[in-house]
């Protein structure tokens, strides 16, 4: 993609101008500040132009005034009035600087403890669990009720410093395990910014890569709005080629970016309005073939004050880059060790010489102990249809899921997964980012992932909400060249590796995808 042509390359500023009069609000409202000091603020353009003047002011000289979200003291301290005695000022000044001190330490203790590693200026404090959304965030009792609902007991970390970034008017790029509740860290924030139904269009815009992805953030947004209107929509193929968007209310839309650019193109959809723009599973997004039609939505998303996000367990670092380019001052979040696997789940690796060796392996496998439900991943559509007719006779209850079925074959395939229907589900890599199965017990990479991010994601389904999970990858003489790429997966989520393969070269990995031999027991004048 040409730099100079794209606007996802091209610089973001902040229209000062156009925020002077919501500026002007604020400074007032700094003087007569009379609320409790942990409430924050709720505009987030007001805080853009805050943190903005802000800068401006350290680079001068009072870098102990500075706004410290979570830490409010300065920014609701009275001025000095006309006869108070200059040495109570000067004690005041000295007190504001160690309570900063002692708060910035606090959190970098707060964020040790739960793994969060965050740069960026002025970063707001981590929370500590979601009473204190209520009490700082002036959280709604209804997203409360609905996430006590949930079994919601405890915030995750990505959740507890990524939805503080959100809400205090910032944007961030976030990188967390696989099953860590990235959704709620994102959807949160803009159900609390929203506040309420509207009929004015477009506010909040989540892509996602796939159909399955876009439909199941939808219907988690929706168990998180019970009690409450709001219009949360996904983009169908029948909205998308059919619809009057003018006359749709729509809060929230979620899509992938081709239905979104679809529409935008002949529906004349306008996202002129939209607050909010997450990136879910951005580093799927920004590859080939799907950055020319985020590249549209974004450029679409024309609001100067729209904030936006980017989720994934996997960021590598030219992602990071573009995404750079893009973002307003924002702040990085990453749980654990960037682009690392989840650790509850135990990786196993299998050698099995040759193909055929696979579906041996994997009967044998199966008659020993099988602990549905289990998802088995291949490396292409073709695979997955050959290797559902071997074992669609088997008594193990498995289906299959590809780009090649309907829209409601994959529905079929995924609920009947969800319910338990299916035991064994063997798939392409349409599912093996942000699904999520309840209780996978165990993902097989029967074809051997052709990344280590693949890797990260596809043994993400199970593992998943501090649950515990297994992952078998099976390997053949192919494969060897690529296996210490894995290997340093594993062993950077705690798990045991021969030393024969750490010993192994690093390959420069670009997509191992070997030609492989047909799926088949039967013999070959049979087939
Ligand atoms: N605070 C929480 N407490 C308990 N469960 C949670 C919490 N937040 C999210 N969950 C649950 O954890 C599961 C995984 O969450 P989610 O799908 O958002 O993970 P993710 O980080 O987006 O994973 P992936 O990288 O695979 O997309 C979901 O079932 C979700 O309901």
């Amino acid at each position: 993609m040409e730099k100079d042509t794209s606007f996802l390359f091209s610089g973001i500023t902040f229209d000062r101008k156009k925020f002077a009069c919501e500026f002007a609000r604020f400074q007032e409202k700094k003087e007569n500040d009379n609320q409790p000091k942990l409430i924050e603020n709720e505009n987030p353009k007001i805080e853009q132009v805050t943190s903005a003047r802000v800068d401006k002011k350290r680079k001068r000289k009072a870098p102990l005034s500075d706004p410290v979200e979570g830490f409010t003291l300065f920014k609701c301290s009275k001025t000095k009035a006309a006869n108070e005695e200059p040495d109570h000022h000067e004690d005041e000044i000295l007190q504001g600087k160690k309570e900063y001190h002692r708060q910035l330490e606090r959190d970098a203790l707060f964020r040790k403890k739960h793994n969060i590693h965050v740069s960026g200026s002025n970063i707001p404090s981590p929370f500590q669990n979601f009473a204190e959304l209520q009490l700082r965030y002036s959280c709604r009792s209804y997203l409360l009720r609905n996430l006590a609902e949930l079994g919601f007991k405890e915030p995750t970390p990505i959740q507890r410093q990524a939805i503080p970034v959100l809400l205090s008017g910032r944007e961030c790029f976030a990188c967390a395990p696989t099953g860590s509740g990235k959704t709620f860290a994102f959807v949160c924030p803009i159900l609390m910014k929203l506040k309420n139904a509207s009929k004015d269009g477009v506010r909040a815009v989540i892509l996602c890569p796939t159909r399955e992805l876009a439909a199941q953030t939808a219907r988690e947004c929706k168990k998180l709005i019970k009690g409450k209107k709001f219009y949360i929509k996904l983009m169908t193929k029948q909205l998308a080629k059919g619809a009057d968007f003018s006359k749709l209310p729509c809060d929230i839309l979620i899509s992938t970016p081709f239905r979104l650019q679809y529409a935008i193109q002949k529906r004349k959809l306008d996202l002129s309005k939209v607050e909010f723009l997450v990136l879910d599973e951005s580093d799927k997004l920004f590859e080939l073939g799907l950055v020319e039609q985020v590249d549209a939505v974004v450029k679409a998303c024309s609001n100067p004050s729209i904030l936006r996000s980017l989720f994934s367990a996997t960021l590598p670092d030219t992602v990071e880059e573009l995404a750079r380019t893009i973002m307003h001052d924002a702040v990085r979040v990453i749980i654990g060790r960037k682009n690392s696997a989840s650790e509850s789940i135990k990786q196993k690796l299998i050698f099995v010489g040759s193909e055929e060796g696979k579906l041996l392996a994997l009967r044998q496998s199966f008659a020993e102990s099988l602990n549905p439900p289990v998802l088995l991943f291949v490396q292409n559509k073709e695979r997955a249809k050959e290797l559902y007719n071997e074992l669609k006779y088997d008594d193990i209850r498995a289906d299959v899921i590809h780009a090649d079925l309907s829209q409601i074959e994959r529905e079929n395939a995924v609920n009947n997964f969800r319910s338990g229907k299916t035991w064994v589900l063997i798939a392409t890599d349409v599912i093996a980012r942000g699904m999520d199965f309840k209780g996978v017990n165990c993902v097989i990479n029967y074809d051997f992932p052709d990344s280590a991010a693949a890797y990260i994601h596809r043994i993400g389904r199970s593992g998943r909400a501090g649950r515990s999970g297994e992952a078998i990858t099976l390997y053949t003489e192919a494969d060897v060249p690529f296996l210490r790429n894995v290997a340093n997966v594993m062993t950077a989520s705690g798990c045991e590796v021969p030393a024969w393969i750490m010993s192994l070269q690093k390959k420069k990995w670009k997509k191992h995808r070997p030609q492989r031999e047909s799926i088949s027991t039967k013999p070959e004048d049979e087939e």
